[in-house]
């Protein structure tokens, strides 16, 4: 049991996963997190390969797939509303577009917290300001808490990451935006039908809805663009843009663009990926979209922080809190993976959001080959197989 003191930044996905394992092993994680609470919101997210046998390992399988998102798959329509082509979950064994695990993104953090709270301290409303390391330690200051020291530091704080900025430079030497943004939002609607609706409109926009656990509809916004000049945090300036953007839309945009004032949740960032040539610096090391952020165009991202959660505390524990040599075998084990993780599928940002009706209209037609009985299996092949291929290492106590 080694005791040793570490702070997590990020209580989003990977941060309480982190903090899950490294307090079944003997350390004692702290997790500091910006948001004045949980954050809810997102779409359902896919926990897909490998990260299934990770939920398994901790315990937690059963309580997520009580609360998956019951999708029966994907399909784009026409501004009518009509189907153009749909993507069932069956058709790919649950490893599709839509996976056979697909939990609220909110669910999945909430439950990770209530996981962990009783024995990992969280600290809500603040965030890292410094970090200098010395010989035996790191000396952290945050913005409202008095000073501390921990033994190690991991940022799992998002694509954005405050902790990658202190401790390896500015996020414009790691953030590769793929020149696009998306949005989401829930809605008071109420959506029983059980399908993930996509409507494409040319100049590169999208608009989509998902039911929800609780029957209601969630919406989605994705658009082509070169960097915007809004702030991050400048929420009516980003709501401005959506509704300029997709004012000529049709189907159900104007509805779903009504409810966005009303909106609890509303999410707007750029698509983008994160490289990096490593993944720690000392005694501070990143984790999940902080330092390989694959972009939700993938699906993997969720999956990736419960891999690396797992990988990074059962290294830690192997080298009983060595980080030097733990963070070597963690990145070691996982950057393969990261790497298949990252592969942008069908066509990355074009195939997802087609500039033209004419793009329009191949896509469909290619999607509604991919999806036909013959050619399934090479899709699957082709696509959706990134997440599995890690053969998870043992650590004493991870099952
Ligand atoms: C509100 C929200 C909605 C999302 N919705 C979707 C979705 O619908 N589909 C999808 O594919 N992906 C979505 N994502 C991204 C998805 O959660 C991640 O790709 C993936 O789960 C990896 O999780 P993560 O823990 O690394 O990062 P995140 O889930 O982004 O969590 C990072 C956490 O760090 C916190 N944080 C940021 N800066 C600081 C700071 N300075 N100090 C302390 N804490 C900080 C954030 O508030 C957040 O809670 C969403 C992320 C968020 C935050």
């Amino acid at each position: 049991m080694t005791n040793r003191t570490v702070l997590i930044s990020g209580a989003g996905i990977a941060g309480p996963a982190l903090a899950f394992w490294l307090h079944r092993y003997g350390f004692r994680p702290t997790v500091v997190e910006r948001a004045p609470g949980l954050r809810p919101g997102g779409q359902a997210v896919d926990i897909r390969g490998t990260a299934r046998e990770v939920i398994e390992r901790m315990g937690l399988s059963a309580r997520i797939r009580a609360r998956c998102v019951a999708e029966r798959g994907m399909a784009y329509v026409a501004a009518d509303g009509g189907v153009s082509c749909r993507m069932p979950v069956h058709a790919f064994d649950g490893e599709g577009i839509v996976a056979e695990i697909e939990i609220e993104r909110g669910d999945l953090a909430r439950l990770l917290y209530e996981e962990t709270r009783a024995e990992v301290e969280y600290l809500f409303d603040d965030s890292i300001e410094t970090l200098t390391e010395d010989g035996d330690g790191v000396r952290v200051t945050f913005q409202r808490a008095a000073p501390r020291r921990f033994d190690l530091v991991v940022g799992a704080d998002g694509m954005h990451s405050r902790t990658r900025a202190l401790a390896f430079g500015p996020e414009s030497a790691y953030v590769r935006p793929l020149g696009a943004y998306l949005a989401y939002f829930s809605t008071p609607y109420p959506d029983d039908s059980g399908w993930f609706l996509l409507h494409n409109a040319p100049g590169g926009r999208v608009v989509g809805t998902r039911p929800t656990r609780d029957g209601r509809t969630s919406a989605l916004f994705s658009f082509v663009s070169p960097p915007l000049d809004v702030d991050r945090r400048d929420i009516a300036g980003q709501r401005r843009v959506l509704a300029e953007r997709f004012a000529d839309v049709g189907w159900r945009t104007a509805e779903l663009l009504a409810a966005m004032p009303d909106a609890p949740d509303f999410y707007f960032d750029l698509y983008g990926q994160v490289r990096m040539e490593r993944w720690s610096s000392g005694r501070v090391a990143l984790l999940g979209d902080a330092a390989w952020c694959p972009s939700p165009l993938t699906g993997q991202g969720t999956s990736l922080s419960l891999v690396g959660a797992y990988l990074l505390a059962g290294e830690l524990a192997a080298a009983d809190g060595d980080h030097r040599v733990a963070y070597r075998r963690y990145e070691e084990a996982l950057r393969e993976h990261v790497r298949r993780g990252q592969e942008l599928p069908g066509g990355g940002i074009s195939g997802f959001l087609p500039a033209s009706r004419t793009a329009i209209w191949l896509r469909d037609r290619s999607m509604r080959a991919m999806t036909s009985r013959p050619l399934r299996r090479l899709t699957a092949r082709a696509f959706f197989s990134k997440a599995d291929g890690l053969a998870l290492p043992e650590y004493a106590g991870s099952r």
